[in-house]
């Protein structure tokens, strides 16, 4: 099948290395262009069989003839890959919106694309280490909705290592993941750590008293939560690799914009509409915008 990936970094990459692995064509559709991609796990490096293309015009195929393109930009990024998705995206298109947040379809819905959208919620953490070379540290799951569209996009990826799961609760699972990229994503893009920052208990208490927040503002918007979802989120943080950090931190860390209108602000939005105090989240938005407006500093 004809497929396309818009961002060729952490999770972009990843997902073309899965597409390829599974026997697609696989355009990589990117900003600047680099000679390969690489993904290493395990300390093991493999080149990944994707065509590097950096002009929409030089695509393959006639326009709108790809049966996937999964939009892997970062959410700030989205409306930046319109040139991309006109020329790939006809009638029978899926669109993977491989992206954390909860709004993925509000955030394409300007383009007007006669696909179909697909939101997803991606556990795979990795991280673009240069141009072209990705380095994935833990987890590998993509969660679908469970809808003829959701199952379609599932078997893209066949017999690979992604494990694909189809969540009839999407709604609670994108709050759920949102929970979690509210905490670790903030608190190491702002401390300049990696995971090992969660086993400082003052940090653990501040994780604990953002997520009660986001919590409460999650139930108002329907997520089914039940007890435990802060433990389970805290837990999470002392089993991934201590090594890795967030795709906030590598944004921070590179001096890339940040990403947080999109998952603190979605929560303080939320909160806002809601009627649920989120005086915490707020504070931290607040930094992060700060730091964002900061002159760009490049390493
Ligand atoms: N990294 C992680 O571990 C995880 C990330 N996520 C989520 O996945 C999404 C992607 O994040 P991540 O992969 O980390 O981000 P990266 O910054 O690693 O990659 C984003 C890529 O998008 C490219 N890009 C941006 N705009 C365009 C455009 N108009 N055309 C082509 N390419 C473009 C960037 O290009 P350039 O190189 O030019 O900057 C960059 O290569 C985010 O929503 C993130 O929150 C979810 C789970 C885990
Ligand atoms: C931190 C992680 C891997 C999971 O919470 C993530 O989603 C991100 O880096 O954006």
């Amino acid at each position: 099948m004809k497929t396309a990936v818009i961002g060729a970094g952490a999770i972009g990459g990843y997902l073309a290395a899965m597409l390829a692995e599974a026997g697609h064509d696989v355009s990589l559709c990117v900003r600047m262009p680099f000679d390969e991609l690489t993904l290493e796990e395990e300390g093991k490096a493999r080149k990944v069989s994707a065509r590097i293309i950096d002009e929409p015009s030089d695509l393959p195929g006639g326009s709108g003839s790809a049966d996937l393109v999964v939009v892997a930009t970062k959410a700030q990024d989205t409306a930046s890959a319109r040139p991309w998705l006109e020329a790939l995206v006809g009638s029978q298109t899926l669109i993977l919106m491989a992206q954390n947040g909860v709004e993925h379809e509000e955030r394409v819905a300007a383009i007007q694309l006669s696909g179909t959208i697909v939101p997803s919620i991606v556990y795979i953490a990795a991280e673009r280490v240069a141009p072209g070379r990705i380095v994935h540290h833990y987890s590998s799951r993509l969660i679908l909705p469970d809808d003829v569209a959701g199952r379609q996009v599932g078997e893209f990826f066949g017999e690979t290592k992604l494990s694909v799961e189809i969540e009839p609760e999407f709604l609670t699972a994108a709050w759920r993941k949102l929970l979690s990229n509210v905490v670790a994503n903030p608190i190491t893009a702002l401390t300049l750590r990696r995971m090992e920052v969660f086993q400082d208990e003052a940090i653990r208490q501040l994780g604990m008293d953002l997520l009660a927040e986001a919590i409460a503002v999650g139930r108002a918007a329907g997520a089914k939560f039940g007890d435990g979802e802060h433990e389970r989120v805290l837990d999470q943080y002392s089993r991934a690799n201590s090594n890795s950090g967030s795709s906030m931190l590598y944004d921070r860390l590179a001096g890339r914009r940040l990403e947080h209108e999109y998952l603190t602000g979605a929560v303080v939005r939320a909160g806002k509409r809601l009627g649920i105090p989120t005086p915490l989240n707020a504070a931290i938005l607040a930094l992060l915008s700060a730091v964002d407006r900061a002159p760009i500093e490049r390493p």
